[in-house]
């Protein structure tokens, strides 16, 4: 098999991340865009000892689950990768994925996992659903670009066409891009040679002085990403992640704030974050949301499920697998802004939630303040060092685990296990690293009874999934 070289394959599985699967002689190839059972014209553009990668170049002949994608930049962008395929093959795939994990990665038997992973619950909504988005910014040669970034590169895919963004929160970016061109016109009337009273100094290519360039007279030279977040009421809390030292003169934040509101967007705050400390330039740097009946504030930095409609029904499997009655003592390990830990603190008898980003545990504490919840606390640090330390002074009845994509670490599994819950239930957003700790929790005597799959990133090929495992005594 050589580079570069045309291939007409048939796809006989999906692979972790939703990309057709071929055999070709001898060799395993992955062809993004292709599906199972689809006969197509692949381009070798990767080719190692037993695998390769290709372009897809042509379907020959068409799965019956193709559909055409809904964003006219999907085969750029690397935002989505399954709007090729129906809803329902979305969810069948998901599924396997799941399985797949438990007995590739966890090495439980076929016939347990079969009996455990149940199917996977729709998202309520399949478009414009995700409630935060970080897009790149890119400003060079004079080109304004805001996008998501595309497989194995760094240039965003400029579009204000997102299918999984809701409407408003597009029309922020038609507002910076109406600032960025109404500077630079304004600064190449006058030649250039002004910086407008911004400082980007920090943020300078070598060899580029003030006004050299149409790059350099832009507004939003020095923000390298833009963070947004957006509630059920169509509020937005926007945040331009910027180089330290960039700053903003006060105008370029009044004509921003302009161009926003002539687009209709009800902004609660502006920030600036260099990744040290947030500044707020207008407004507040919290954003109120209610999930649940519950009332949360959530900044910028803290995280949130990004899909709210699904998060309500992944809390509720949660808590219905962990079979609270009132008096138990739980721990939410991972705990966020405190979304789980104040829904079980409705159905517990005392809840501890531990999380090691300092905003979001303050988030959470003016949550607990807020909902009165006073036999729930917070604990800031890592959780490898809080649990055992949480162990010392309780034992609990029941244990969540949520933590980000790369799993739980070794220490925290092992500090759980020591302090012996009835059941631990874990909230995980990668089948890889679920599978991976559902071993360890498995060799120290924790079986698992069920497996919950969600659809909380329609579109994507990342699935959430709730697992419950109980200590076999
Ligand atoms: C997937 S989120 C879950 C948050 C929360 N359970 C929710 O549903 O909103 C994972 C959380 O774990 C936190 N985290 C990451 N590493 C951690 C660590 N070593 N110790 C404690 N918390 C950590 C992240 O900041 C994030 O808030």
């Amino acid at each position: 098999m050589r580079l570069g070289q045309t291939y007409e394959v048939v796809i006989d599985r999906l692979g972790f991340q939703g990309e057709g699967v071929a055999r070709v002689e001898g060799f395993t190839v992955f062809v993004p865009g292709a599906l199972i059972g689809e006969r197509v014209v692949a381009r070798m553009e990767r080719v190692e000892r037993s695998f390769a990668r290709a372009v897809l170049l042509q379907v020959v002949e068409a799965a019956e689950e193709r559909v055409l994608p809904r964003c006219s930049v999907y085969a750029e962008c690397g935002g989505c990768n399954l709007q090729h395929m129906s809803a329902e093959a979305q969810l069948r795939m998901k599924k396997m994925t799941v399985m797949d994990a438990l007995e590739r990665i966890g090495r439980f038997p076929k016939e347990d996992v079969r009996a455990w992973v149940r199917d996977v619950i729709p998202s309520p909504n399949v478009w414009q659903y995700r409630n935060k988005v970080t897009w790149t910014v890119s400003v060079e040669a004079g080109r304004f670009a805001v996008g998501f970034v595309e497989e194995g590169s760094h240039d965003p895919v400029d579009t204000d066409d997102c299918a999984i963004v809701p409407e408003h929160v597009l029309r922020i970016v038609k507002a910076m891009r109406r600032v960025d061109e109404a500077v630079r016109g304004a600064d190449m009337e006058r030649g250039g040679e002004t910086e407008r009273g911004v400082d980007r100094s920090a943020a300078s290519s070598p060899g580029q002085g003030a006004g050299t360039s149409a790059a350099m007279l832009s507004p939003w030279r020095g923000v390298h990403h833009v963070r947004v977040r957006t509630n059920g009421a169509a509020e937005v809390l926007i945040a331009l992640l910027v180089a330290p030292g960039v700053t903003f003169s006060p105008e370029d934040v009044r004509l921003f704030r302009i161009e926003l509101e002539a687009q209709r967007v009800k902004v609660v705050g502006l920030i600036a974050d260099d990744g040290v400390a947030e500044r707020v330039l207008f407004g507040q740097a919290q954003m109120e949301e209610r999930i649940a009946g519950l009332a949360f504030g959530v900044s910028s930095r803290s995280f949130m499920q990004v899909n709210p409609a699904q998060a309500e029904r992944l809390y509720a499997e949660a808590l219905a697998l962990a079979g609270l009655t009132g008096t138990q003592r739980v721990w939410d390990i991972y705990a966020g802004i405190g979304t789980l830990t104040l829904m079980a603190g409705r159905q517990a008898g005392s809840v501890v939630g531990v999380e090691i980003v300092e905003e979001a545990v303050r988030d959470a504490q003016m949550n607990i303040e807020r909902n009165g919840m006073h036999h729930v606390r917070m604990m800031l640090g890592d959780a490898q060092d809080v649990v055992s330390r949480l162990a010392e002074d309780e034992r609990p009845d029941v244990v969540f685990l949520d933590p980000p994509r790369a799993g739980c670490e070794k220490r925290v599994l092992d500090a759980i296990c020591d302090a012996a819950p009835a059941r631990i239930v874990y909230v995980s957003c990668n089948s890889a690293t679920l599978a991976r700790d559902l071993r360890i929790l498995a060799d120290r005597g924790y079986a698992v009874d069920v497996a919950q799959p969600l659809d909380m990133f329609p579109q994507t090929s990342h699935v959430e999934c709730v697992v419950s495992t109980y200590r076999v005594d």
